[in-house]
């Protein structure tokens, strides 16, 4: 466990010396958080780093997507993170925390339609402000499709205006001067940011961890207004989507700190899994013909009859791509789309109608 006997009266300023460093890395939608953890993990080398992966959906793709060695540590916490996030979160740190071995910092991904407030508010609102140390939130933006308008997402703004550290990925996408007027938006949504350009979250690691940038009194006022916002939503929320909770059982409390970003932003996410393969034919005149233009991102591991390989599907925004490799487990079809307004029945019928 990490230092819980040295208690200083003033845990604000004495803060960023405590505990476990933590980098919280957000972004919407296919910007790249993904790739940027596999970056960390690969180039991490004497580093002991805990990956905690969030996702929206009941399937973990992304886990599965993860270079990761038996010295790493993956830890998930599924399910719907404005539901669950103080309870899956909480719980995943705390089982990091509880460890022997040693782990230098803990890396959290966590889901492209989050709000960032909730977490950052997880771990500095909560006993884990005792027990970790906030390095920096770091956000990634898709340098191609990330315009003013922010994907009419009040998440995606909220991803920047919370950043310590944004990160403009794909420039090999976007041409330069769309990378500076990007970079000019964000300084406007969030000034004095350190801003870092890369393409496939390439970056020098010593600019991205081990930072110390968060500051946390910033957070204290956000804190008190939320929980007075909590108060007020407490009795009129309605959770729409399917969820799962946690059993919990650590002897900390939670502060509630919630968010209605999925009512706001309209996100749905379906997932689709199956024992039959695809027919590669129909799924792709899916992907052409019938995917709902609503659909924003998709990824997937996928098994197609005509062929013996594991094709990994990653499709954000108008890209999608297909890259194959070797089965390692016994083939599955494993999908998970995500969109606004979606009708997620249609879909999994037009789903189900590509398999052989
Ligand atoms: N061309 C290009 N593609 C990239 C870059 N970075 C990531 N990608 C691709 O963008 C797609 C989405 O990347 P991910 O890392 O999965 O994105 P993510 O933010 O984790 O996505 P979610 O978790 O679904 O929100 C993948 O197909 C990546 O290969 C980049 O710098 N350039």
């Amino acid at each position: 466990m990490t230092n819980l006997a040295v208690q200083t009266p003033d845990l604000i300023s004495d803060f960023p010396k405590r505990g476990m460093p933590v980098t919280i890395i957000t972004g919407f939608l296919g910007s790249g958080k993904t790739t940027l953890l596999n970056q960390i993990l690969k180039n991490r080398q004497d580093l002991k780093v805990a990956v905690l992966v969030n996702e929206f959906g009941d399937i973990n793709i992304d886990s599965q997507l993860l270079i990761s060695t038996e010295d790493d540590m993956v830890e998930l916490s599924n399910g719907c993170i404005c539901c669950t996030i103080n309870e899956g979160l909480v719980d995943a740190v705390y089982r990091v925390l509880e460890r022997e071995d040693r782990i230098d910092c803990m890396v959290i991904e966590t889901t492209g339609v989050a709000d960032p407030l909730p977490i950052i508010l997880t771990f500095l609102g909560t006993e884990l402000r005792d027990l970790t140390s906030l390095d920096s939130v770091l956000t990634v933006v898709d340098s191609e499709t990330f315009t003013t308008d922010h994907f009419d997402s009040e998440a995606a703004l909220k991803q920047v205006a919370f950043a310590d550290i944004v990160l403009m990925n794909k420039t090999d996408l976007a041409p330069s001067e769309k990378v500076e007027e990007l970079e000019v938006y964000i300084r406007t949504v969030k000034e004095g940011a350190r801003i870092l350009h890369s393409e496939y979250g390439e970056v020098p690691l010593p600019l991205i961890l081990g930072v110390g940038l968060t500051q946390a009194e910033l957070f204290d006022s956000f804190e008190t207004e939320e929980k007075h916002e909590h108060h007020h939503e407490h009795h009129h929320h309605d959770h729409h989507h399917e969820h799962h909770h946690h059993e919990h059982h650590h002897e900390h409390h939670h502060h509630g700190h919630h968010s209605n970003h999925l009512d706001n932003d309209g996100f749905v996410s379906l997932s689709f899994q199956s024992d039959r393969p695809f027919d590669l034919h129909k799924f792709q005149e899916f992907l052409t013909e019938e995917m709902p233009f609503d659909v924003f991102r998709a990824k997937g591991i996928l098994w197609f009859e005509e062929s013996p390989m594991r094709h990994i599907f990653q499709l954000s925004g108008a890209r999608y791509e297909l890259n194959a490799y070797e089965w390692l487990t016994p083939p599955k079809n494993q999908l998970v789309v995500i969109g606004r307004n979606l009708d997620t029945a249609q879909i999994r019928e037009q789903l189900n109608s590509c398999l052989v």
